[in-house]
């Protein structure tokens, strides 16, 4: 756990050892508490150098202890950061690859830090319910006084020399608690603006506003009253509900790579494809995006767009994403697809153009080409059935912005080989995605439990609600941007297509179908209504919100939409009446919530840490609440359950507000908490 070996005659080499990040869990502590007080006591050691092991210094507290306070025995790590920094004999930290959060605290703990340049050095608790805040390289920490000296060579080796040249020279002035904070004009206006700042970017998430509580205390008050204060402040933080769903989502985040398939085929029994050139097909903004995640991955692409205006203008686009970087060649012809390893079509979300694509695609390609659709929400497996190798058709969905989304949804449809799928997702690893692999159906996971989502919330505007209260309610919880301003983002033409490939609006709808009903189910037009009055959201310049001009950022509301609604519902003898926040909350929430138990018990999310990462990393859910199925344990199934039942009641003709079977059955058998939920799943196989 803490290798002692002493160096050089006098100097005492502790080298943490706990892989893969050396975390710094109870035997850890133990072991460097140990090591630390061997080294003060054999009067043959006069400096210590501490190192992590395989080129890692120290990952931080280990997360897995937090929620399992039984194994938090051994010492604090307080007491051994206190044993460090008032050691007699110079402690050096030796630092590679990273040390974040309480790994950064061991070394500031040491009397001198010598940082590899690559190094990384922070404190990201904040993404784990807890404070601080960034990380930074090695550079930028020798500016901030992070690190005191900054190597290309051996750093151990560095360290070790460096020790060696400090030993027996007066340490008070090197131990942090000793040195004040120097003082800031005008410091609670600082503190004042920093925390109305922090305040409005949290969104409802504690860890940022606390960290400005404690970031105060510590320039403001004596170093031990700052310790005091911050340990009450971690003590409000350290077991709330939201630090428990961010570190969930740390873990979530990571699951998605232990992928499984229903045929039994997995992460680590399947071989990736070697892939080195792509071409990406349709060169619209996706398109545009998806070359540039490719090549910054180190792929060459070639960038293929039929229309040469669109050409010459996504080459203008992509050349000053990758400003330089990027091996990237354009053409207009198909043909220059033949060789490549990889396709991803990026073209209009049209089955008809797609099928004709991959048509194409499978006799152009050479053997052995993997043809990836970027579709959102169309069959793979109709696309897989147009070509020569069914088996290495899947989907890579990308999220906009393709180069700066973290998520990829992986599909697979019933004949995409697991190789298909292992390739997919290797390049969801090099392009830096959270890649998540899913089965094929509508929408697949993220955009099926969009489409309740948005339903409810053009349900509400018919009973009565507005955008605004409807957005308000919904950023109030910890989404970026309410649903009303994010479709008036993504373009409200785009569910309007979907909706007409579907028959649900346009020609195909029979005559004399009601307004407001489809195959007997409720249906809002409300959204087409907006499409046909050219109201598509930024891009035209209005849409549930109005614009300063076409493409705009700013929303306002929109008098004009008022007096629609209110036409609208008087033309359907609809009355409103005053919704209330709760109602807009739960409504579309669980509306999202159920569909994803659905998804679980039809097989096509493997589980619900999958679902979770899907909606954290790809729509916006807040970290801190830890994705929808998590909320639902918070929130509780029973009260999840009672909801559904009682808007279904108000609603049967909405059969999403009708609860999933796999809901009732995890009521029913005393809602057992998320890593169980599996269990209970039809047909269940067994979690990795
Ligand atoms: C009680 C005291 C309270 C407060 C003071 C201190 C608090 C803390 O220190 S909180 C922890 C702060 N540290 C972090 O937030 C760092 C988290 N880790 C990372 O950012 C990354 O893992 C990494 C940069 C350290 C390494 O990245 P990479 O090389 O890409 O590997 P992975 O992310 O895939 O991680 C590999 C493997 O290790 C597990 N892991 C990583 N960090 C921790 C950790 N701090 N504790 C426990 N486990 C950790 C990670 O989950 C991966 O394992 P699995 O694939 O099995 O999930």
């Amino acid at each position: 756990m803490a290798q002692y070996t002493t160096v050089n005659g006098s100097v005492a080499l502790i080298t943490i050892q706990n892989p893969p990040v050396n975390a710094l869990r109870a035997a850890v502590r133990e072991g460097l508490f140990n090591a630390i007080q061997k080294a003060s006591s054999d009067p043959l050691v006069r400096s210590v150098v501490l190192s992590g092991q395989n080129g890692t210094f120290c990952g931080g507290a280990d997360i897995k202890e937090f929620g399992n306070v039984s194994s938090m025995s051994g010492p604090l790590l307080v007491e051994v950061f206190a044993l460090m920094e008032t050691s007699m004999k110079p402690v050096v930290a030796a630092i590679e690859g990273f040390a974040l959060g309480g790994g950064l605290e061991l070394a500031l703990a040491c009397h001198y830090r010598i940082g590899h340049s690559k190094a990384r050095v922070g404190l990201p608790e904040v993404n784990l319910g807890l404070f601080p805040g960034r990380q930074v390289i090695a550079g930028e920490a020798l500016k901030l006084g992070l690190l005191d000296r900054v190597t290309d060579h051996n750093t151990v080796d560095t360290a070790l020399a460096f020790a060696k040249s400090v030993e027996g020279k007066p340490l008070d002035n090197r131990r942090l608690g000793n040195r004040p904070c120097p003082p800031l004009e005008n410091m609670d206006a600082f503190f004042e603006e920093a925390m109305k700042r922090v305040r409005s970017r949290a969104r409802g998430a504690s860890a940022p506003v606390v960290c400005v509580q404690a970031v105060r205390g510590a320039a403001t008050l004596p170093f031990h009253k700052g310790m005091e204060l911050e340990k009450v402040l971690l003590g409000t933080l350290f077991n709330s509900g939201q630090a428990q769903a961010s570190q969930y989502c740390f873990f979530a985040e990571r699951a998605g790579a232990r992928w499984s398939m229903p045929s039994g085929a997995r992460w680590d029994t399947c071989r990736a494809l070697s892939i080195s050139t792509a071409a990406v097909i349709g060169l619209g903004t996706m398109g545009r995006g998806i070359t540039v995640a490719l090549a910054r991955a180190g792929l060459s692409v070639v960038a293929v767009e039929t229309q040469e205006h669109q050409l010459a203008e996504a080459q203008r686009v992509v050349s000053h994403m990758l400003k330089g970087g990027g091996q990237v060649s354009y053409s207009s012809d198909l043909q220059a697809a033949a060789e490549v390893d990889l396709v991803v079509e990026a073209v209009f979300e049209d089955m008809a153009l797609k099928e004709k694509l991959f048509k194409l695609l499978s006799s152009i390609c050479k053997p052995g080409t993997l043809l990836a659709t970027n579709t959102s929400t169309l069959d793979i497996d109709r696309l897989a059935s147009c070509t020569r190798d069914p088996q290495l058709v899947v989907g890579m969905h990308f999220f906009a912005p393709a180069h700066m989304m973290r998520l990829l949804e992986v599909v697979y449809g019933p004949r995409s080989s697991p190789e298909a799928v292992a390739t997919a997702m290797q390049l969801g690893k090099r392009m830096g995605k959270v890649s998540v692999a899913v089965g094929n159906c509508p929408g697949f996971v993220g955009n099926r439990m969009l489409k309740p989502y948005l339903e409810q919330a053009y349900f509400l505007l018919e009973e009565g609600a507005t955008p605004e209260l409807v957005d308000a309610a919904l950023e109030e919880f910890g989404f970026p941007m309410g649903v009303f301003r994010m479709t008036d983002l993504s373009g409200l033409d785009v569910g309007w297509r979907i909706r007409k490939e579907e028959g649900l609006t346009g020609p195909d709808v029979p005559a004399g179908q009601p307004t407001r009903s489809r195959h007997g189910h409720r249906y809002s037009p409300l959204g087409d209504l907006m499409c046909e009055r050219g109201r598509y959201g930024q891009k035209s310049g209005r849409g549930w919100y109005l614009y300063d001009k076409p493409g705009g950022r700013v929303a306002r509301s929109d008098p004009w939409l008022r007096n629609f609604l209110e036409e609208y519902r008087v033309r359907n003898a609809l009355v409103a009446r005053p919704i209330h926040r709760q109602e807009v909350l739960e409504r579309c929430l669980y509306a999202i919530i159920n569909e994803g138990f659905r998804i679980l018990d039809d097989g096509i999310a493997a589980s619900p840490q999958n679902i979770d990462a899907i909606y954290v990393f790809g729509y916006g859910w807040p970290k801190h609440r830890g994705g929808p199925m998590f909320y639902a344990g918070q929130v509780g199934l029973a009260r999840v359950l009672e909801g559904l039942e009682r808007y279904h009641l108000a609603h049967p003709d909405v059969p999403h507000l009708e609860p999933s079977s796999l809901l009732r059955r995890l009521v029913a058998s005393g809602s057992p908490p998320i890593h169980k939920w599996n269990q209970m799943v039809k047909g269940h196989r067994s979690q990795l």
